[in-house]
């Protein structure tokens, strides 16, 4: 089989908050079987569809996705820092094929991914500079947002374009499930966070330590029940999982941006690179979900999900 398929939350608070120590225990066995899966699949190439939390892409210019011909890690909460090993000129045809399906997509030749594009690999690889990878952004921050039929179309053409590869590729998904993080909004931000949503890459060493504290007292208090963010939903996680197991990509497209914001917090969009993931897969043929992990962790801010598919011969 030439594909296969990683889709699993991230969060920064892996190493800045303390769950149950079972908690932990059960997060890392999930680790070890996705870094097992990876390592029988030994992919030639991944494409990693990651989400951003305005460190690389604002509202100066938000495309509902784009392509990364290079790509540098913005290093947030200690993340990877460096430069991506992508494979500039496939990322440039897989680009064309793209928009040859009428699916207008950006490009970058000098995207910048944040924590929540580049943890799924630093937990599979360690180190990003090695395997080639495929950046793809896909916006889960910023609305308005296209609908999700399009994500599963977007998802569906760069399917079609590997589907014939003679690599063995790698879909990656990285986010979700519920969670509110405290992410600021531009529908209620101030002044000052508005011209932070607008332009604010590059923040000072201190703006962003600020920022990452004040993430990680959230997620504190949150486990205290003392946060003011909304609470994970375990319901609607688990229905987003059984439509990845369900193999009927189409159920996707029920997914209604309002209504997720309503019950399973502004960054469950992030799941829209699930729905990207699930959908490559999908154009390559039937799949098989070979592994599922749930828990919400308040700790992590996320309902955390960890799954892994396989095409079925
Ligand atoms: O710093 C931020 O913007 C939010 C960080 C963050 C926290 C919890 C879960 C996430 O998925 C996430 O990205
Ligand atoms: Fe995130």
């Amino acid at each position: 089989m030439k594909q296969a398929l990683v889709c699993m939350s991230h969060s920064p608070l892996l190493e800045h908050t303390d769950p149950p120590a079972e908690v932990k225990a059960a997060v890392e066995a999930a680790f070890d079987q996705v870094r097992a899966f990876a390592a029988e699949f030994k992919p030639d190439l991944i494409v990693n569809f990651g989400p951003d939390h305005y460190n690389g892409f604002f509202y100066d210019l938000m495309p509902p996705f784009c392509i990364g011909y290079e790509a540098h890690g913005t290093g947030d909460y200690d993340s990877w820092d460096g430069p991506l090993n992508v494979p500039t000129d496939i990322a440039h045809e897989l680009a064309q094929y793209v928009i040859d399906q009428d699916i207008e997509t950006a490009i970058s030749r000098k995207m910048e991914v944040d924590h929540g594009a580049v943890q799924p690999m630093e937990i599979i690889y360690g180190d990003l500079s090695e395997v080639p990878v495929i950046p793809v952004f896909i916006n889960s921050v910023a609305p308005p947002f296209s609908k999700m039929s399009r994500i599963r179309e977007f998802g569906t053409a760069v399917g079609n374009y590997f589907k014939n590869s003679d690599k063995k590729v790698l879909f990656i998904g990285s986010g979700g499930l519920s969670h509110d993080p405290p992410v600021p909004q531009i529908a209620t931000a101030t002044e000052e966070q508005r011209a932070f949503l607008t332009d604010g890459r590059h923040p000072t060493p201190e703006a962003r330590a600020a920022r990452q504290q004040r993430t990680i007292d959230t997620a504190k208090a949150f486990a205290r029940g003392e946060a003011d963010i909304m609470d994970l939903n375990p319901e609607w996680d688990r229905a987003f999982l059984d439509v990845c197991r369900s193999g009927d990509v189409s159920r996707f497209d029920a997914y209604v941006p309002a209504e997720m914001d309503a019950v399973a917090g502004h960054s469950s969009h992030e799941v829209r690179t699930w729905v990207a993931a699930y959908s490559a897969l999908r154009a390559c043929g039937e799949y098989e979900v070979t592994y599922e992990f749930y828990k919400p962790i308040k700790e992590y801010i996320a309902g955390f999900g960890v799954t892994t598919a396989v095409l079925v011969p």
